[in-house]
């Protein structure tokens, strides 16, 4: 299995000079886009590593799949989905504009950026409560308690992501979000700064194919919140590539604009991807490729 997912890596590696490296926010242009690790971990308990998979990258819009999973413990699925839908869009993770429609009530999916900063003010808790509440969760599902955030990386997020800021200020002027909003804009920020490495999101993954339960067998969340997480991945996780990608690659994945992917097969296996070369909607350009060799490999396609 090593050497597969070595050879792997080996045939992608060539799609990095056709990506770049995030650089709307300032801190990841730090990022060597020659990295590039995955990890697998099974049900059955096997894990199997290659390339840089001890290297550490900020989780960005892969956080989304957990704010969303702490709102759903903290709300239930009603409450959660009355403040945004279920529903994908064309437009890129940073849109904006259809937030200002009269009809719209709400943001389309809760991952892209709007619909991410609305679950973030779901999540119970004051202030940095929020915040800890979240990487607590994290750092038990990913069974890693070292787990923490890049501080320049979030320094940088508070100082340039005023889209963000844009987008929080006109929800909440609409009425779609509670709270103080650049408590919660502070708590989105910080939460995309968390430092993973591709072991870390594949155990994530593996959680959710084992229907939220941990190694050990203690159950975090119901089996009703692995099967929104893993239908919302499959429709929305890969923003406005989420349709092809669904149709290519067959694994309900995450993308965040550090590098990474995470993969999610149900009662199956947990999959981690990084490299930080980006492709135009933002999704790991190798990372993608690599997705797409694994599945065919191992005939992982769901659909
Ligand atoms: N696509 C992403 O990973 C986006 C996350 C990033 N922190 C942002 O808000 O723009």
């Amino acid at each position: 299995m090593e050497k597969i997912l070595n050879k792997i890596i080996d045939n992608n590696r060539y799609l990095i000079k056709e990506g770049a490296v995030a650089d709307y926010i300032p801190a990841l242009l730090k990022a060597n886009p020659n990295h590039i690790g995955i990890c697998v971990m099974d049900v059955d308990g096997n894990i199997y590593k290659a390339g840089d998979y001890t290297e550490k990258f900020t989780i960005q819009s892969i956080s989304k799949v957990m704010s969303l999973m702490l709102a759903l413990i903290d709300n239930g699925e009603d409450q959660v989905f009355k403040k945004i839908d279920y529903e994908p869009t064309e437009e890129p993770f940073n849109t904006l504009f259809k937030l200002d429609f009269p009809h719209t009530i709400k943001p389309s999916n809760p991952m892209i950026n709007s619909g991410a900063i609305v679950t973030t003010s779901l999540i119970k808790g004051e202030g940095e409560e929020r915040f800890n509440r979240l990487l607590t969760l994290i750092r038990t599902v990913t069974e890693n308690p070292n787990i923490s955030y890049n501080e320049e990386v979030y320094l940088s997020e508070k100082e340039t992501g005023n889209k963000n800021r844009a987008m929080a200020y006109l929800m909440k002027s609409r009425g779609f979000i509670e709270g103080d909003v650049e408590d919660i804009l502070d708590t989105y920020f910080k939460q995309c700064s968390i430092e993973v490495t591709a072991v870390d999101i594949a155990r994530i993954g593996l959680f959710i194919a084992n229907r939220c339960k941990l190694s050990k067998g203690d159950r975090i969340c119901d089996n009703k919140t692995a099967s929104i997480l893993t239908a919302i991945m499959a429709t929305c996780g890969m923003y406005n590539f989420s349709g092809e990608y669904a149709s290519t690659v067959g694994i309900p994945s995450k993308s965040g604009v550090g590098g990474g992917i995470l993969g999610t097969i149900p009662y199956k296996m947990g999959i981690g991807v990084f490299s930080p070369a980006l492709d135009q909607y933002g999704n790991s350009i190798a990372g993608y490729g690599i997705m797409a060799d694994l599945s065919k490999e191992l005939n992982l396609n769901i659909f």
